[in-house]
């Protein structure tokens, strides 16, 4: 959410931003809701003035003057009684509007209202030119023996999937090959629940937005996060940390659960769009500093980008549209993975900068060595999500018997250079 007082001095930038962003929020009943708000404020400190320098007097009072100042008083309390509880109620009213209000997108997003005005930036690698007919990941899966869609639905229902051997092993060396080259850049390895709360939720800003992608359990006393992110941009939630401190840079793998309510009929088959998958984050709480955050922003996108290189997959850099990147977005760079079977890309990377648009949501704030006090900035990004890269790379390294080639980068952690047919 924004700073009301950014809204107060910057209302045309802001309404320009809502229209950037496709956003329905009303900003000019926000604005009458803050003077109302603002108002009523400084009549409740008039009126509790008042009653303050009442009970003063009628404590010096002569007795004969004493009855009429604590009738007074009581009037006053009368006032009070009925003025403080609307207060809350337009406060409350207020919050609500904040919630929605958006980051402004920095100057080189693409303007439009969706994902068509993304544009490609860059281009790594080219698709293969493949010698023999190639197969798709679901038949390359079932060739070999290494998943039983058929059994995962059985058991779990759509959108699920079940490995089997080397698949199942590679896929655990994909997620251990990713942490490392986190640990390597410097972020702490965490792991996190996938267990989380409401507030959590809101502090993101899944909520109130998307509420309809995340599972809730135990009718809704805890929820299941799509992200590490929603735990990590928790951590420091109602602290204030030292400036010396920043940044914080975490990583985290966590099983991440997604409703996916809307993709109906989109990538029904296979590994790439499934309700519980895995996922290396990136996560850096920085100082508000538009620098800092920008070389956090390239930091986070080179290790993916490292990633994907070190994969062997050809990928391309989306710079992400302002109707794309949503509420809280400064900038959203993808990287998309190309995919054999589809003749396209596919997105396995999303990085963001957010400002200060979560820390305000979250309450995360750090003390300046002036001793000042200031909401940090947020940046998140993918390292690795599996199994959608596992499509990828099946279709990307197949061999025409049907086994895959293991990138050189992951050799050590898979133990072997090929993935081969289960018994
Ligand atoms: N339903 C899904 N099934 C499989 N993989 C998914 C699913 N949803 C997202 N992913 C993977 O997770 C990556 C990150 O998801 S994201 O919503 O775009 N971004 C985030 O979650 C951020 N926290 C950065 O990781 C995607 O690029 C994709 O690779």
């Amino acid at each position: 959410m924004l700073d009301i007082k950014f809204i107060r001095e910057n209302p045309e930038a802001v309404r320009q931003a809502i229209e950037k962003k496709g956003l329905t929020l009303e900003l000019d009943k926000l604005l009458e809701l803050d003077q109302e708000v603002q108002a009523l404020k400084r009549t409740i400190e008039k009126i509790q003035a008042e009653r303050n320098a009442n009970a003063k007097a009628a404590a010096r009072a002569k007795p004969e003057e004493r009855a009429a100042m604590i009738e007074r008083g009581k009037e006053i309390g009368r006032q009070l009684a009925e003025l403080e509880p609307r207060l809350r109620t337009l406060e409350a009213q207020l919050k609500q509007l904040l919630y929605l209000t958006p980051t402004l997108p920095w100057e080189g997003a693409p303007v439009g209202p969706d994902d068509s005005f993304n544009v490609e930036t860059r281009v790594h690698g080219n698709p293969r030119t493949f010698l023999f007919e190639p197969l798709d990941h679901v038949a390359l899966i079932e060739k070999n023996g290494w998943g039983d869609f058929e059994r995962a639905a059985k058991v779990s229902g759509s959108r699920s999937y079940i490995l089997k051997g080397d698949l199942m092993v590679y896929e655990q060396a994909l997620l251990r090959f990713a942490l490392d080259r986190m640990i390597q850049a410097g972020f702490t390895p965490m792991s996190v629940p996938s267990l989380t709360k409401e507030e959590a939720l809101y502090a993101h800003g899944q909520f109130p937005a998307a509420r309809d992608q995340v599972y809730s359990v135990d009718g809704g006393e805890v929820y299941l996060a799509g992200t590490a992110e929603v735990l990590l941009n928790y951590l420091h939630a109602g602290e204030i940390l030292a400036e010396s401190e920043l940044p914080r840079t975490y990583c985290a793998l966590s099983p991440c659960f997604r409703s996916e309510a809307g993709s109906a009929g989109r990538d029904v088959r296979g590994l790439m769009r499934v309700h519980q998958f895995n996922k290396v984050e990136q996560y850096v709480l920085c100082k508000a500093d538009l620098d800092e955050s920008n070389r956090w922003f390239e930091t986070m996108l080179s290790i993916s980008e490292g990633i994907l290189q070190a994969l062997e997959l050809p990928y391309r850099v989306i710079e992400v549209s302002t109707g794309d990147m949503g509420l809280g977005k400064y900038r959203q760079v993808d990287l998309e993975t190309w995919v054999p079977s589809e003749n396209r890309y596919r997105e396995t990377h999303s990085c963001s900068a957010l400002l200060d648009w979560q820390a305000r949501r979250a309450g995360l704030r750090y003390r300046d060595e002036r001793g000042k006090i200031h909401y940090a900035y947020t940046l998140n990004n993918t390292a690795l999500a599996t199994p959608r890269i596992l499509v990828m790379l099946l279709e990307n390294h197949q061999n025409e018997d049907g086994t895959v080639n293991v990138p050189k980068a992951v050799q050590p952690y898979f133990g072997k250079e090929k993935l081969e047919p289960s018994a």
